[in-house]
């Protein structure tokens, strides 16, 4: 066997490397020249679909559809592979070669020319070991800069068939982990690995549950699953949608170049806080209330509420019929709203024309018990008498038409009910009384902490109802907030939305006032009807709307086919009712690190994430409810850390022992030879030292720096901070002064998910003692740097506590 190194001065070619890296150079050309045509193909094929389909008739078009939507996404997918089209290869035992790269490449004989990453004959690329080499003899990692192969690693996987073959390569892998972070993540298509490929090809149905300590990969891998997925099962997840839930529009912001880079730009990205239409959170509750709002009990607290009479709802009811007052109290009023309530389980704005119809028959029965149809029947009959008396003397005819002396259709009931409901009195009650309301209207309204109290009945502490009642009242929606808009927009159901299709005007229909139906919010037509047109969606219009997708507008869909959940360690009962609602019939991968959770009860959590992942939540929008199915399960543990220096490891090492005594922290492969720094500043000082160690820092890293705070409690009864420095917005913003853009002042929430080329952690103390879980939430904010760690504390044990003995 013999096989050439690297290095070698190999004559006039230049080193081995440059001869090797030439003629993957000329490969790599004639694939881009392939690549070149293929695109020019494509976009050929949109204008000539878009020209015909213009001229085209219906059916025609709906032909032509299908390939101008093939061929677009083509163009799409072309579009991505122009920096590194070829980034790996394989040579096999058996004599072939493979080039593995984002995009699949044909000649146009159908001869392979670039196998696509997700194809299964690309597999053995990212699963081939040296113990296992499953026919792989050299596997080739091509780096590139746009179309220029500037180096090469080999992984010599079975030197038995090496034979005369080159083998190159120094790190070029670990040194790509060392690469300088620009603030947004990357793909990582060309340096998969194995147990990081098992997670992203796993099998397609039921539940991937991903572990994994910091920097194992563990979004990375997530979010080229979804890439993969999309791949391999477009009709399925294409059509039906995939949405990515991350803790926040930070980490979304993050990670939102990651699928585009992969040629997927349509899944939806969306953080916890933003997740439902209309809601954007923008802070966090301070673990007291975030554990109060969180836990799932608050279901029961938010059914109340919605129950409840609506503030500024009338306590009376007065219709008049026949000249008899017919009149419903305020008792009488609460009773027909809880019957109404417990009858119109999950839609209560729908239940607006139950609620009419309660009325109609509580006033009914009154006008009945207080004698008021013999009232009516009486002074009819006295009127009809006098009329008859009138006409006879002018010798016309009886007016009694035999059918027992009233005028009109129908029975006495349906002539109530009918007249009521005529009346101004009527609908203007109803409106007041049974309003459509919007979730947030109901969340403030629990800003009352005497309507809060009705609501949280023994599910909330008597104590805890001001600070409650005082964060609803006013200022921002909180992360948790947002869950608890969703649990009640699942309570309310939506208003019905104006339909697009107008409906035909019904004459004299009571319940329309102004042109609008009160029962169901619905705008009706006054003299526009059209009649129902046949809707016809084409790929044309799909691709209309993904280019507005490609632009930032991605539509929220009621449900989605799969559901990627990052940070799931992190979610409370109550979150993960709002993901379930959003994925009853999908398949999920959930990635979690839970000794990075920062929420308390665990197991209630646990309960409610199975819940959801079971088909649990009620529905969103309408729709039979689906047959539940039982779920597979697929586990998989991440344990190389690719993020974290080995220096760096350590002390985040040292903080999980704290926290978690029995974890096991992940593996770390690159050493740095860069010891984190360790100082003890007066507390006072903090905020100035902080600035100091970022602005050494800028001389030291190329790329980001986040300077990494205690949480800044607001109001709401959390705790506030220690002497000296609040950590809120504009500490931060004080703090942040002036320095570039690639210093980003953050505290240890928005740090989730985030890594820095150098991180300074400011008063590692308070982040510990601001929840119970502050240990764990320090453990995230120390495993956030590649590179430089400082940790600046006020606390000398803290110093031996984090420092190498
Ligand atoms: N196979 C790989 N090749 C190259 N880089 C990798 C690989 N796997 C992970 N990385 C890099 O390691 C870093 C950490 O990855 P990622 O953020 O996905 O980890 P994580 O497990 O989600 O971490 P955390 O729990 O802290 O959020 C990223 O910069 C990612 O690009």
């Amino acid at each position: 066997m013999s096989s050439q190194v690297t290095g070698r001065p190999a004559g006039p070619g230049g080193t081995v490397k440059d001869r090797e890296i030439a003629a993957e150079q000329r490969y790599v050309d004639i694939a881009y020249e392939r690549l070149e045509e293929m695109r020019a193909e494509a976009q050929a094929m949109i204008r000539e679909g878009f020209r015909q389909a213009q001229a085209g008739t219906k059916a025609a078009l709906v032909d032509r559809d299908a390939w101008v939507h093939q061929a677009a996404r083509r163009a799409q997918a072309l579009d991505v592979a122009d920096d590194g089209l070829v980034f790996g290869r394989l040579d096999l035992a058996v004599g072939e070669v493979r080039y593995i790269g984002r995009v699949g490449v044909r000649t146009p004989d159908h001869d392979s020319l670039v196998i696509d990453w997700r194809a299964p004959a690309a597999e053995d690329f990212y699963r081939a070991t040296p113990e296992d080499p499953r026919g792989v003899v050299r596997r080739r990692v091509l780096h590139s800069r746009g179309h220029a192969v500037v180096d090469l690693e080999d992984d010599l996987l079975d030197p038995s068939a090496a034979d005369g073959m080159t083998v190159v390569g120094d790190g070029a892998f670990l040194a790509s982990l060392a690469r300088t972070r620009e603030g947004a993540m990357r793909d990582i298509v060309a340096t998969i690995q194995r147990e990081q490929d098992e997670v992203i090809r796993a099998p397609v149905d039921g539940t991937v549950l991903v572990r994994g300590a910091p920097g194992t990969g563990k979004t990375a891998v997530a979010l080229h699953r979804v890439a993969y997925l999309l791949f391999r099962h477009r009709q399925r997840f294409g059509s039906r949608g995939v949405l990515v839930v991350g803790p926040n529009p930070r980490f979304t912001s993050y990670i939102e170049r990651v699928l585009p880079s992969l040629g997927e730009g349509s899944a939806s990205l969306r953080s916890l806080g933003d997740l439902v239409d209309g809601v954007a959170a923008t802070v966090h509750d301070g673990p007291a209330l975030a554990r109060i709002k969180g836990a799932e009990t608050m279901t029961n607290v938010l059914r109340r509420a919605v129950a409840d009479q609506a503030p500024g709802a009338p306590d009376e009811l007065r219709v008049v019929f026949k000249g008899v007052v017919v009149a419903l109290d305020r008792g009488r009023l609460d009773r027909i709203r809880a019957e109404v309530h417990r009858r119109s389980r999950g839609s209560v704005n729908a239940a607006r024309g139950r609620a009419a119809e309660a009325l109609l028959d509580a006033l009914w029965d009154r006008f009945t018990s207080i004698g008021g149809q013999e009232a009516a029947e009486a002074a009819e009959g006295a009127e009809a008498g006098l009329w008859n008396a009138i006409l006879a003397a002018d010798g016309l005819a009886d007016l009694d038409d035999g059918q027992g002396g009233t005028s009109g259709d129908g029975s006495p009931r349906e002539k109530f009910d009918a007249r009521v409901r005529e009346q101004r009195s009527f609908t203007d009650f109803l409106v007041a009384w049974w309003p459509l309301r919007g979730p947030l209207d109901v969340l403030r309204s629990l800003g009352d902490p005497e309507r809060l109290r009705r609501a949280a009945g023994r599910d909330v502490p008597r104590e805890d109802v001001p600070a409650l009642a005082a964060s609803w009242a006013e200022g921002p929606v909180s992360y948790q907030d947002a869950a608890l808009l969703d649990e009640l927009d699942a309570l309310l159901g939506s208003p019905p939305r104006p339909s697009r299709r107008r409906r035909a005007p019904v004459a004299d229909d009571p319940f329309v006032v102004d042109g609008v139906n009160i029962l169901t919010g619905e705008e009706v037509a006054d003299e526009t009807w059209e009649p129902e047109m046949e809707e016809l969606t084409t790929s044309i219009e799909r691709l209309e709307r993904s280019r507005r997708v490609d632009d930032g507008v991605v539509e929220e869909r009621p449900e989605y086919a799969h559901i990627v959940v990052d940070e799931a360690q992190d979610l409370s009962p109550m979150q993960w009712r709002m993901l379930g609602r959003r994925g009853r019939q999908a398949s999920w991968t959930i990635v979690e690190d839970p000794a990075q959770s920062a929420w308390e009860d665990l197991d209630a959590a646990r309960a409610a994430m199975e819940s959801a992942l079971g088909g649990g939540g009620e529905r969103r929008g309408r729709g039979r409810p689906r047959k539940r199915t039982p779920r597979a399960r697929h586990e998989y543990e991440l344990t190389t850390n690719y993020r974290n220096s080995t220096e760096i490891a350590a002390v985040s090492a040292r903080v999980l022992a704290e926290a978690l005594p029995d974890a096991r922290p992940a593996r770390a492969v690159r050493t740095s030879g860069i010891d984190p720094v360790i100082d003890v500043v007066p507390e006072p000082d903090l905020a100035t030292a902080a600035r100091t160690a970022a602005e050494e820092l800028l001389d030291q890293v190329e790329g980001t720096i986040g300077v990494i705070v205690p949480l800044a409690l607001g109001s709401g009864g959390q705790a506030t901070l220690f002497d000296g420095t609040a950590w809120d917005d504009a500490e931060r913003a004080r703090l942040a002064e002036g320095l570039p853009e690639r210093v980003q002042v953050l505290d240890v929430l928005e740090a989730k998910g985030l890594e820095f080329d150098a991180a300074v952690i400011v008063a590692p103390e308070t982040v510990a003692a601001q929840s119970p879980r502050g240990l764990r939430v320090l453990y995230v904010a120390v495993s956030r740097a590649t590179q430089r760690l400082t940790v600046l504390t006020a606390d000398p044990h803290w110093r031996d506590k984090l420092q190498d003995d």
